[in-house]
């Protein structure tokens, strides 16, 4: 750990990065001076689509709008405005989106303090609590880039029945979307169809890094958020990014790309308490899709707090995020983190967009594609048409049922002992609950047990959600992980309006789809089923409890 105070802090507008020059002079060879000699901050920010190589490029000319998008976004705000006064008795806002359809907003609401209901599931029970709750009340919107995902297509179907349902008419149902998409994608013209308010984002700027687009911008718009002012903090950064010096995102890039260089390819993101809530989430899309790939990347670990297990390790470097800090604030709140990112959230998401694009420099990969996401997808498509693969427990224990590969021991703790003692010096394990993030919020303390238990990091993911993160990265990235998929029985099945399957069955076929490809990988895979959730989930981490013993 770098002594924050005592290191050179590079800021501007706002944004400050502590300990970053001494991540980078630990290397033998500044990646930093690298990059300058390479130009990259100002071709960077001239938006030059060469720097990731010819491979790259194509992919690059249609995905650098990020750069300055939030100027584009300016012309949203007279229409926000009109459509969030005309909506004004909906004040239940949904938000139905997968990855960067809805993990910029989510972050913005929760940090603005404002109520917004983020619907990333597959799961029953969690779409029916939100199809339960205020539906008079409701606006959907719906967010899609590319308008063909599967869940969010399934999210907006069962809205509009259910407002049928409620016995609206099409026209008075149509009123209760708004629809945000790319120009020309399918859901622009299903919109039509339903009547919605549609409102189309930036083309030039994928899912993940579209904080300050329409898919950031509208969702909380509608929950009461005054954009502008993000929009505001974006712009007074972007001074700085052609810079070599006083360039803080340029600073955030180096750090993470040389502490990857130098076998520290694990970023715990740990948030300080000043302000910033749930960012952690949004930056491990953004690092893990953009980064896991052709058997490289940087591994997000999101912690809870910065004495979390995990937070530290040889091979992790340690992030704390946080808002602006008032004058006598120390960075990383308390705990000592290697590098302080503090500043207003619209310069943060643009400072990290950029420093991700130039890790990825560094990296030699294209931060713009996710070669491996539509593998699982491929792998649910063909499940959901042929049936689920039939598979016998290779143990039944209480209420969970135990799918493990021949061999491994016949009990629970001996299995989750397994899969740690399966770990290299560079490995993690991932949790990746296809449950319900909220009814079966308990799960997630996995993270911490099997972390203490391990002594290595572990990151968890409610799935699908994290399908559309990290995924991308357990599949294209480093193959060093161990995997953990726990999965649960359906009290009640809600089908899926216009489709032969239901949600059940669609948040089956998704895990089993990316077991498939997961088990293609030959890396340790265990499966727990829950017969029964609550049960099962204080057996698992009564489980995993034992293995600090
Ligand atoms: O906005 P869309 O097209 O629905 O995609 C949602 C998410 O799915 C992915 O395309 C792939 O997982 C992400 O990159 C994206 O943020």
């Amino acid at each position: 750990m770098s002594d924050l105070l005592g290191g050179p802090v590079e800021a501007a507008a706002g944004l400050a990065v502590y300990g970053a020059d001494a991540v980078d002079k630990s290397a033998p060879a500044s990646t930093r001076d690298a990059l300058v000699r390479a130009e990259v901050p100002g071709r960077l920010a001239a938006k030059d689509a060469s720097l990731w190589g010819p491979d790259a490029e194509a992919e690059a000319k249609i995905r650098l709008g990020w750069v300055d998008t939030h100027r584009r976004s300016r012309e949203l705000l007279v229409q926000l405005a009109e459509l969030t006064a005309e909506l004004g008795d909906l004040d239940h806002v949904v938000l139905a989106g997968m990855g960067g359809s809805s993990l910029a907003p989510e972050v913005i609401a929760r940090t603005m303090g404002r109520p917004l209901t983020v619907l990333d599931t597959t799961d029953p029970g969690q779409v029916r609590a939100a199809l339960g709750d205020r539906l008079e009340r409701t606006v959907v919107v719906v967010a899609s880039k590319s308008g063909s995902t599967v869940e969010t297509d399934s999210h907006r179907r069962a809205y509009w029945q259910a407002f049928l349902d409620a016995g609206m008419t099409e026209a008075e149902a149509g009123r209760h979307f708004v629809i945000v998409t790319d120009p020309g994608s399918p859901l622009e013209a299903t919109a039509t169809e339903m009547g919605a308010f549609t409102v189309l984002a930036d083309p030039n700027v994928g899912g993940r890094y579209s904080a300050l687009t329409a898919f950031g911008l509208v969702p909380s718009a509608l929950a009461g958020v005054e954009v502008a002012e993000l929009i505001d903090q974006a712009d007074e950064l972007v001074a700085s990014l052609a810079g070599d010096r006083d360039n803080p995102a340029l600073a955030l890039g180096a750090a993470l790309g040389a502490a990857a260089t130098l076998a520290r390819d694990k970023v715990a993101l740990v948030s300080d308490g000043t302000g910033i809530e749930g960012f952690g989430d949004w930056a491990e899309q953004l690092i893990a899709e953009s980064t896991g790939k052709a058997g490289v990347g940087i591994l997000p670990v999101v912690v809870e707090s910065p004495r979390s297990p995990g937070a530290t390790g040889p091979d992790v470097l340690t992030v704390s995020y946080g808002g602006a800090l008032a004058p006598g604030d120390t960075p990383g709140g308390g705990a000592s983190p290697d590098v302080a990112v503090n500043g207003p959230l619209g310069a943060q998401f643009l400072a990290w967009e950029y420093a991700t694009a130039v890790a990825g420099v560094v990296l030699g990969i294209d931060p713009f594609n996710q070669p491996n996401v539509t593998e699982s997808k491929e792998n649910t498509n063909k499940i959901l048409a042929s049936g689920l693969p039939a598979e016998t427990p290779s143990f039944t224990e209480g209420a969970i049922e135990v799918y493990a590969p021949q061999g491994a021991p016949g009990d629970l703790t001996g299995v989750l002992r397994w899969l740690l003692d399966a770990l290299g010096d560079d490995g993690y394990v991932a949790v990746m609950a296809y449950l319900d993030r909220f009814a079966d919020a308990d799960t997630a303390r996995l993270r911490t047990l099997l972390a203490e238990a391990g002594g290595r990091p572990v990151t968890f993911g409610w799935g699908p959600r994290f399908l559309h993160s990290t995924g991308q990265y357990h599949k294209g990235g480093p193959q060093v992980g161990s995997f953990l998929q726990v999965t649960g029985a359906v009290a009640e099945d809600l089908p899926v309006p216009g489709k032969p399957y239901t949600f059940g069955e669609l948040q089956a076929a998704q895990a089993a789809g990316d077991r498939q490809a997961l088990a293609g990988r030959e890396r340790p895979l265990l499966r727990l089923h829950l017969t029964d959730r609550a049960a099962g989930v204080a057996q698992l981490l009564d489980a995993a409890g034992e293995l600090r013993a």
